[in-house]
């Protein structure tokens, strides 16, 4: 296995204002297929901040989340993890930063009615790349890990980049994300 983080980093603290141990995280955009409660068939992640670089994510896989018969799509998983290691990157730093590389190892299959306890660890930073990683368990056993680089971007990445009805959409109704970014970190 090659070594992680990739480069040198440090690991950078808490932000002063991020949520305290065992606080429930608010979903960060109501129409996020990975934690949104608007999304009908969305995978609806529920994450708790941890102890230290940590956050606990909670993903409970429906009918409607199936590849074979009776068992997570893998796609579905990896886009939990992605949910669950960008919910580290933004809560525990509270800087808005996307996914730039996410690797997943899936190691047992995951069935339909169980939840997959994700849990994420921010392993690093060097400058604007974010290393993290995490394990997702099902009763107690491992069924997949994943690791992941994360760029920080600023906010004009998404208005650049967003379809515009959307944007306005959000601009109309500020509700519709999660209090968990700085505007100005
Ligand atoms: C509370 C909030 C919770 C939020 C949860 C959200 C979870 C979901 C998160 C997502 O799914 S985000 C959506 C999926 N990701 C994207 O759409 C990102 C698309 N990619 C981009 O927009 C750009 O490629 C990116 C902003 C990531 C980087 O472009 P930039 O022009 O800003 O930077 P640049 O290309 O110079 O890369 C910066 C550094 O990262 C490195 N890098 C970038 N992509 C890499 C890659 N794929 N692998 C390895 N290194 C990479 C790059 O080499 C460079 O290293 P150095 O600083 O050492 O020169």
């Amino acid at each position: 296995m090659n070594s992680w983080p990739p480069v040198e980093t440090t690991v950078p603290d808490r932000h002063p204002d991020a949520p305290a141990p065992d606080t429930e995280l608010p979903e960060h955009y109501a129409h996020c297929f990975g934690c949104g409660d608007s999304v009908e068939h969305g995978l609806r992640l529920r994450a708790t901040a941890g102890e230290g670089m940590t956050v606990r994510s909670r993903f409970t896989v429906t009918t409607e989340h199936q590849g074979a018969p009776g068992l997570a799509h893998g796609g579905l998983l990896a886009c939990a993890f992605d949910e669950a290691l960008g919910s580290a990157v933004g809560h525990l730093l509270r800087r808005p930063a996307v996914t730039a590389k996410l690797e997943t190892d899936f190691l047992r299959p995951v069935p339909v009615g169980t939840t997959l306890v994700i849990d994420a660890h921010l392993d690093g930073i060097a400058g604007r790349k974010v290393y993290v990683s995490a394990e997702g368990t099902v009763e107690g056993t491992t069924a997949v890990r994943a690791r992941a680089l994360f760029i920080t971007v600023d906010l004009k990445h998404f208005v650049d980049h967003g379809r515009p009805e959307d944007i306005r959409r959000v601009a109309e109704n500020p509700a519709l994300l999660g209090r968990s970014i700085d505007v100005n970190p």
